[in-house]
């Protein structure tokens, strides 16, 4: 079935999946946040900014009208930073119809209140969407998807039915999508491995070997199932596409910005420097805050996002931070997360 469907944010990711949309058929729109944009993606059919020497199908077209975007839409994509989710979410709520299909690839907590992201869907649009709002993520580096490299995604939904809808709409012999039920498992898989992929650039700048990388991905993994576990997730989503998968891409890949960011670090340059330098969304510098915080409310261990913490807000030195974690007292493997599967 072909759709009318409205992807929100023309950064890297709302780009490449409006194409893979557009790839599949569907009448596809794209919402810029700046004019400049939207006409350069509807008349030269190229993101320069965000996908340099990019092609994009002539067919896909963007405005900078959130009403002009949402107009007779059957589905409707936010893929906008988490920072700005409430406030978008906010904005299109009476705008999207009712009976529409709402989907978000977009991994971070809203600052401050640390909720999911479909959290903070289903308040600024309304109970009625309870069942139609689902998550799309898993190992998918935008620069790869645009080049049809064969890549998975997992999606999750309250409810199976509308999982499989949103499967099929993204589906290709490229883009191979699976479909899961635990939404605050992907939800919170997706967000934390940005955490360890930040530290993962940390240690590979600092020339600590691949060891040390294995041992961060590992122990991270740790980490990330055990405040997910507390937090309501199926401890099992975290050896799937939102758990290992993702964790392994953004923390080996060149082409992701949380290990640049966390190389840059331990080259000795300040945050504010870095974000400068980078000029594209870094979700887990905010998410090393929510990690920090949710830690707290959850009392639950948390060693390499609270080292990595004080690296990032209270200036300590990273090598000093890694000598601390080797130097914590002695410990079991696996009991936490092993508990629930
Ligand atoms: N890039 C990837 O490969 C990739 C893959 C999977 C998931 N994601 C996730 O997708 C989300 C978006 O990331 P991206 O890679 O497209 O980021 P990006 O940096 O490439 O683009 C961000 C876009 O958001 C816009 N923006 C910035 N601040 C805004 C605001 N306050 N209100 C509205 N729009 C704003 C920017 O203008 C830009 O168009 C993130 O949560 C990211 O983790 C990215
Ligand atoms: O470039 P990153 O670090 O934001 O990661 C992008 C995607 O989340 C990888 O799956």
């Amino acid at each position: 079935m072909k759709r009318k469907i409205a992807v929100l944010g023309a950064g890297s990711w709302g780009t490449v999946l409006a194409k893979v949309l557009a790839d599949n058929g569907h009448q596809v729109e794209l919402w810029a946040r700046r004019e400049e944009l939207a006409a350069e993606i509807t008349l030269k059919h190229t993101n320069e900014k965000y996908l340099p020497g990019i092609k994009l199908p002539a067919e896909l077209t963007a405005t900078s009208s959130l009403a002009e975007a949402l107009s007779g839409k059957e589905v409707v994509v936010f893929v906008v930073p988490s920072h700005s989710m409430r406030e978008i979410a906010r904005e299109v709520g009476g705008l999207i119809a009712p009976g529409a299909l709402v989907v978000h690839a977009v991994k971070g907590f809203e600052i401050d209140t640390w909720k999911r992201m479909s959290e903070v869907l289903l308040e600024e649009l309304g109970e009625s969407f309870a069942e139609r709002i689902t998550v799309l993520s898993g190992p998918s580096h935008a620069e790869e998807v645009i080049k049809k490299c064969p890549t998975t995604v997992v999606v999750a939904s309250p409810g199976q039915e509308t999982a499989e809808q949103v499967q099929m709409m993204f589906m290709n012999r490229y883009f191979r999508v699976y479909t899961n039920p635990d939404v605050i498992g992907v939800e919170v898989g997706g967000a934390l491995k940005n955490i360890i992929a930040l530290a993962s650039g940390l240690v590979d700048g600092l020339g600590f070997g691949d060891n040390a990388k294995a041992a961060l991905m590992t122990r991270g993994l740790a980490e990330i199932a055990r405040l997910g576990s507390a937090m309501g997730a199926k401890p099992i989503t975290f050896v799937g596409l939102a758990g290992v998968g993702d964790l392994v891409v953004t923390c080996t890949s060149r082409h992701s910005r949380n290990w640049r960011a966390g190389h840059k670090i331990s080259q000795g340059k300040k945050l504010p420097e870095v974000l400068a330098e980078m000029g594209m969304v870094v979700e887990g510098i905010k998410t090393t805050k929510a990690a920090h915080a949710l830690a707290r409310r959850y009392d639950v261990e948390m060693p390499i996002a609270a080292q990595l913490y004080e690296v990032l807000f209270a200036g300590k030195e990273p090598a000093l931070a890694v000598k601390e974690l080797m130097g914590r007292g002695r410990t079991k493997e696996l009991e936490e997360i092993v508990q629930g599967w």
